[in-house]
């Protein structure tokens, strides 16, 4: 690997100074380690050096601990890869070496990279450099000894906060923390360095072991107090995940016992957390995300983004109005048009409202708010679109109405202009049928509320230009969504990969199963809420929109129950008249209404599919998985018709835009976690009992029966079709 490895120069001063290099983050590969340690070796070893600097190459410390790594360990089982960089690195040969160690950190010093920084004798740090151990985030946790060191140099509770939350702080927080010795410019960063490790050398500051500090650690009580605390958070927000707890256990222990001891602790649990499905799950889905940013054909093939400063988005409505806070916030000039200008009044506060919640809720500065509304005009008319070079259209989904702006904008704009449409389901060939601009018309489905949800599904035709796909990318990094390109089909990949998810929830509920216990049960899975809660909050209109559009897509695998007309009959909209399936009061949580069973039991009688007439019996893992896998199951046929560049898009898509649990990998990764086999058996034997909503497809049936996982590259599964 070029550039790959760790350099030591000595200077006349008599410093060492050690450089990691690793482009483009620096992380600490195993052959980094073993320079590092024949480096630390040698600066030790030699006469003519006094002291030493480390620091990392190109303005960048250190992003931490190859994750790739972690990746083989995952495929091969083997934890004996993983180097003892704990004891050995970090407390034997910096920590507790003859000479003093200064860490000079620029730009990144993440996970092990801080982890190095916090066994040196003292940090200087440059302005603006994220420092902190996102390890939790990855299923593991510090596992260089950043447990015990990072709670001694800036205190437990706050300690606790950056680890169990994986939230980095800056450098300059650092400093007033006490995590780092000095601020300096980029340019002043060496020369300070070298002076402040020789200072210690020549005791004229501190050498200070961290491992050994205990001032900031405060009481045993009071440590005690924190950690009981922290873990109570800990069920409540990450209870399906074992590193959390683990984190504060192994914490304890060196707050109870040393810090030595928490160092020989951590190293042991980090072994065995590598190991989980957790982290499994979680290093996947990290690859998987940087992957969604390489498509074939669109991004190898030496085009580069043109630059996207004026976007046009038709629509005001609860989507078009997500979509213009998303790009205001992005620093893109945004036109907002309406039919009329009270609507566009409602559209323009609705924009205010939702960036002005981002100032309320502190994730934005009020300057930064400011700034952002200053960049939207609304308008009633096309004559603003003249020098727009996007269009987002954001209308209700008819065809008709959708067709009609498409041939309208395509006059009003400019040629380069990319003309996008936000549908969530409708076919956008029939979108731009009456146009001759095939090449520049795209999909941009965004997820509700889109100034949040990550994910931005880039649809594309036959016929949309690369380029077009290319710029879409490049917007959707801009107002930092996870952008993932997908091909054309009714509801696309993500809407098609979960109809069956509310259908199944539905299907379950008319074969007896209770409504509160399926929603109990599938957020103890993982997801937010459960599917009909989730409803609730879409609103019915929604749900018997989209619900119609699919059933008559796929006709053969739809389950048909008239449970939200007879809701909206009794007066029911969800949340937004606060009565669904649960009541809503202003203030409080959703309350399950009791009185919304009679309804389900008249909708029961009406499809009449209980076995028997009686309920199924069923047990918790069945009422699981008999919604899920229909899920799985649409993924395959997702896959199967080349709907995705690769399988784990969709797992990406599905964590991003869905909120499937990240920890579980995504919902294929999760399919084969599950197993392809028991999946397939288990939809055989349901479509036997409970009709052909549960028939298995061709690509799970091919896969399950060869022992092919779901997520092996199309290649291996003759016959499949591509639509990218
Ligand atoms: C024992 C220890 O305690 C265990 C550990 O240290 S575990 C690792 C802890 N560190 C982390 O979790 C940091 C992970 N990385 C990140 O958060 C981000 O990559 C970053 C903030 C460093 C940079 O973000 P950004 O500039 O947007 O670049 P990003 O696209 O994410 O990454 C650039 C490339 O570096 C790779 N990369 C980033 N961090 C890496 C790491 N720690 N190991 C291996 N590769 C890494 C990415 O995979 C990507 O590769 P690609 O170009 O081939 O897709």
């Amino acid at each position: 690997m070029a550039g790959v490895g760790v350099t030591m120069e000595v200077g006349n001063d008599g410093v060492a100074v050690i450089t990691i290099s690793n482009p483009p983050v620096n992380a600490l590969a195993i052959p980094v380690i073993d320079g590092l340690k024949e480096k630390f070796v040698e600066a030790t070893r030699r006469e003519d050096v006094k002291a030493i600097v480390l620091t990392g190459k190109g303005g960048k410390f250190s992003g931490g601990f190859d994750i790739n790594v972690f990746e083989k360990v995952h495929k091969t089982g083997d934890i004996s890869i993983l180097p003892d960089v704990s004891v050995d690195l970090v407390v034997n040969t910096i920590e507790d070496g003859k000479k003093p160690v200064v860490a000079a950190i620029e730009g990144l010093g993440l996970g092990g990279g801080l982890e190095l920084t916090m066994g040196c004798h003292a940090r200087i740090a440059a302005p603006k450099a994220q420092l902190g151990l996102p390890e939790l985030s990855l299923g593991v946790l510090p596992g260089f000894g950043g447990t015990q060191r990072l709670p001694r140099l800036l205190g437990l509770s706050k300690a606790v906060e950056m680890m169990l939350l994986s939230k980095p702080i800056m450098s300059e927080e650092g400093k007033k923390l006490g995590l780092i010795d000095a601020l300096v410019s980029s340019e002043e960063l060496l020369r300070v360095s070298r002076l402040w490790a020789l200072d210690i050398a020549a005791r004229r500051k501190p050498w200070i072991r961290s491992l050994h500090r205990t001032d900031k650690l405060g009481s045993l009580s009071e440590s005690r107090e924190i950690l009981k605390v922290a873990r109570q958070q800990a069920k409540q927000t990450a209870p399906n995940m074992p590193q959390h707890l683990a984190c504060l256990d192994v914490i304890e222990e060196g707050i109870v016992h040393g810090g030595y001891n928490g160092v020989l602790k951590e190293a042991r649990v980090f072994k065995e957390l590598v190991l989980s499905d957790t982290s499994r799950g979680l290093v996947h889905v990290f690859f998987a995300q940087r992957a969604t940013a390489k498509v074939p054909n669109v991004t190898d093939i030496g085009l580069k983004p043109r630059s996207v400063k004026r976007v046009a988005v038709i629509g005001g409505g609860l989507m078009g109005s997500g979509i213009a806070t998303a790009l205001i916030l992005g620093n893109i000039y945004v036109v907002l048009k309406e039919v009329n200008s009270e609507y566009l009044l409602r559209g323009i506060k609705m924009v205010e409202g939702n960036v002005r919640g981002l100032v309320a809720r502190k994730k934005l500065a009020h300057d930064k708010a400011e700034k952002a509304l200053s960049m939207l005009k609304g308008v009633l008319d096309y004559s603003e679109f003249r020098n727009v070079d996007m269009v987002i259209e954001a209308v209700i989904e008819k065809v008709p109405l959708k067709q009609t702006i498409f041939s309208e904008i395509e006059k009003a704009c400019p040629p380069h202009c990319i003309l996008a449409t936000n549908t969530s389901t409708i076919d956008l060939n029939v979108v731009g049928e009456k146009t001759s601009s095939q090449d520049r018309i795209v999909g941009a489905h965004f997820f509700s509320p889109a100034h949040v949800m990550p994910l931005l599904e880039i649809v594309r035709t036959e016929k949309t230009s690369a380029q077009v796909i290319l710029d879409l990318m490049a917007v959707g990094k801009i107002i930092k969504k996870v952008p993932v390109v997908v091909g054309n089909c009714t509801a696309f990949a993500v809407n098609r990969t979960f109809f069956p998810y509310t259908q199944g929830s539905h299907l379950l509920l008319n074969l007896g199963v209770d409504v509160f216990r399926i929603d109990g049960l599938i957020s103890r899975f993982g997801l937010p809420m459960g599917p009909f809660q989730l409803q609730d909050l879409a609103g019915y209109g929604v749900a018997l929109a989209v619900g119609k559009e699919l059933k008559a897509a796929f006709s053969d695998r739809s389950f048909r129950s008239p449970l939200v007309e007879l809701l909206v009959k009794s007066g029911r909209n969800g949340k937004n008249n606060g009565k669904g399936y649960y009541l809503y009061e202003k203030g409080s949580k959703p309350k399950p209404d009791p009185s919304v069973l009679p309804i389900i039991e008249e909708c029961r009688r009406v499809t009449n599919v209980m076995p028997g007439g009686k309920p199924i019996s069923v047990s918790d893992n069945e009422i699981v998985e008999m919604i899920l896998f229909p899920v799985v199951n649409e993924a395959c046929r997702v896959m199967d018709e080349g709907v995705v560049v690769r399988a784990s898009d969709l797992d990406v898509a599905s964590v991003l835009g869905m909120s499937f649990p990240s920890y579980r990998g995504g919902i294929v990764f999760w399919g084969d976690t599950v197993g392809p086999n028991h999946i397939y058996t288990s939809l055989k034997k349901w479509s036997e009992l409970y009709g052909s909503f549960y028939n298995p497809s061709r690509f799970l049936e091919e896969r399950a029966t060869k022992g092919i996982p779901l997520s092996a590259p199309a290649s291996t599964s003759p016959g499949s079709r591509s639509r990218l």
